[in-house]
């Protein structure tokens, strides 16, 4: 059963119907639960004044406004209602969407859990929808307000009848609440297993098995069948409602004692006509309270949805991550293997800074390219943390979009030409386009997002079908732009003009330095290098 914290947080939800349409919901909503009240005071004084034989024009002009406004604020209702609930799940379902769309990785999208939340916190399984559950508080919250109204109206004659009559209300609003929304609950757990039922109904009754079922004389022996699963289905909705017809008699009771402890205080007081009307209308005014209206439905079933957005606001509103001052890219202790895989990087730690241009080499399979997938944020590290910002990748496998050359690059934004240039790709065909070329386009867009806010630009092999004089034009031109860069390359040409070169072997950076602070070391790094010029000679 819904406890009253998780209706205050469906009322939290109102605001996002937006100020104008919340106040003209509360105006009205207030008027059509409130006004009724002062129509019944404003009939009992008109009343006793035509009794008093006075002039009863000004009473009726004002009981005919509060009737009017009465009847304005009913008509208006619903369309108020529909706009306020339509606001609401609109906003929560771009919340949702731009949640979903927040965790750099993708994973999420895989787990039926956030598929079944997402469900869920957009429209429920039964139809029921958040806005319509908030807009129910908002209602009840007026019936209420009508309800309080209508008891200072009774108290006005006495205190005590008013809050016993108030207080036997409330519970009957409860106790029916209780009751119904344990037969829809009970309804709702039972439907599969009503589904046997339907089935057996089907072939009794539909044309499909007929034949048969005339033919081997089945009828009864179906008969038989179909009673059997509908009391399975139906027999614990039968025991609640069983339980709801029990507990008729204390409805009645509490209905009755109201009404009674009324009747019986205008018995005992000799109160005139016009008072006694005001008398009767209250108490009515107040009984209605204990009556319980289509929002307890609303409300109870917009409560899965609304635990479902908090679900989903916990899970995917990852936090800003912490970024280290001096390093554009940190890799600290990180772990990671593909599903089923071996580790690829067992505890790698690599510190990029700000400006610089680190190269990383490793042999084939050494975990490069997976290094990246890593800082792009579509995988996460089993242990250990990567902090980058922004990034731009070049991957080795990029997207060809069948799309003129400017809309490959800049995607309909404007200003393309300087990365077109720089990635020397400038004057370009729309049409067919060589592996080199291709490449080139695919920089220019990389570089076109460093020029749109990206920090670092990540190039995996950006010249692997590149000459070697287009090579080292490209690579010049890439630095004179002047961002952080991190380049996979298997040409030495090209890694030795970095600031830096890190070697990736055995899931770590086993080398880190300049070219010739490596060369010097005569690891790994010298050995590749060595073999690599040698080829060339
Ligand atoms: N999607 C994947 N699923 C499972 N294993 C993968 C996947 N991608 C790569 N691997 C494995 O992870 C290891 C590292 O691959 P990765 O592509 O990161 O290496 P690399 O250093 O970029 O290689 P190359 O120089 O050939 O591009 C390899 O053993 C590879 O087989």
């Amino acid at each position: 059963m819904s406890g009253s914290p998780e209706r205050v947080s469906l009322v939290r939800v109102l605001p996002l119907a937006g100020p104008r349409l919340l106040t003209a919901l509360i105006a009205v909503g207030l008027a059509r639960a409130v006004l009724p009240v002062a129509g019944a005071v404003l009939i009992g004084t008109g009343v006793a004044a035509l009794l008093r034989g006075e002039d009863v024009v000004v009473p009726l002009v004002v009981l005919g406004a509060v009737l009017f406004a009465e009847h304005l604020a009913n008509a208006a209702w619903s369309p108020v209602q529909w706009r306020a609930e339509r606001a609401i799940d609109g906003a929560l379902r771009d919340e949702i969407i731009e949640l979903t769309q927040r965790p750099r990785g993708i994973a999420h999208l895989d787990d039926p859990a956030v598929t079944e939340d997402v469900g869920l916190a957009t429209g429920g399984p039964r139809g029921f929808s958040i806005g319509q559950g908030a807009v129910g508080t908002a209602w009840l919250a007026c019936r209420f307000a009508g309800a309080v109204a209508a008891t200072a109206v009774l108290a006005w004659f006495s205190w005590y009848i008013a809050l016993a009559v108030l207080g036997a209300m409330l519970a009957m609003h409860a106790l029916l609440r209780r009751q119904w929304l344990g037969i829809s609950a009970e309804m709702e757990a039972r439907k599969p297993r009503l589904r046997p039922a339907a089935y057996w109904a089907k072939v009794l009754a539909g044309k499909g098995a007929a034949k048969e079922v005339r033919l081997f004389g089945l009828t009864e022996w179906l008969l038989r069948r179909f009673r059997a699963a509908a009391e399975d289905g139906m027999s614990g909705v039968w025991r609640v409602r069983g339980r709801v017809l029990r507990q008729q008699p204390v409805i009645v009771l509490l209905t009755a004692g109201g009404v009674f402890a009324a009747l019986s205080w205008l018995g005992l007081h000799q109160l005139d006509a016009g008072r006694t009307i005001v008398f009767l209308q209250a108490t009515w005014a107040v009984l209605a309270i204990g009556s319980m209206g289509d929002e307890a439905f609303y409300i109870a079933h917009a409560l899965p949805g609304l635990r479902a957005v908090h679900r989903l606001r916990t899970r995917l509103d990852v936090l800003e991550e912490h970024r280290p001052e001096h390093t554009a890219i940190r890799f600290s202790g990180v772990w990671f293997a593909y599903p089923g895989g071996a580790p690829v990087l067992r505890g790698l730690s690599l510190d990029v800074r700000p400006g610089e241009t680190l190269a990383l080499v490793g042999f084939n399979g050494a975990g490069k390219t997976t290094l990246v997938r890593l800082l792009a944020g579509w995988y996460e590290p089993d242990r250990g943390e990567v902090h980058s910002p922004r990034i731009s990748v070049l991957l080795q496998d990029f997207a060809r979009f069948d799309l003129p050359l400017r809309d490959n690059v800049g995607f309909g934004e404007d200003g393309v030409d300087p990365a077109l240039a720089r990635a020397g790709a400038a004057g370009l065909p729309d049409g067919e386009l060589s592996g080199g070329q291709w490449q080139r386009v695919a920089l220019a867009r990389a570089l076109f997002a460093v020029e749109r806010g990206a920090e670092v630009l990540v190039l995996d092999e950006p010249t692997a079908h590149q000459d070697v004089d287009a090579e080292l034009a490209l690579y010049d031109r890439i630095r004179g732009a002047g961002v952080t860069t991190l380049l996979i390359s298997h040409r030495f040409s090209t890694v030795r003009r970095a600031d830096r070169i890190a070697v990736l072997a055995d899931g770590v950076i086993s080398e880190l330095g300049t070219h010739d602070e490596l060369v010097a070391r005569g690891g790994q790094y010298a050995r590749m290098f060595a073999l690599q010029a040698e080829a060339f000679r």
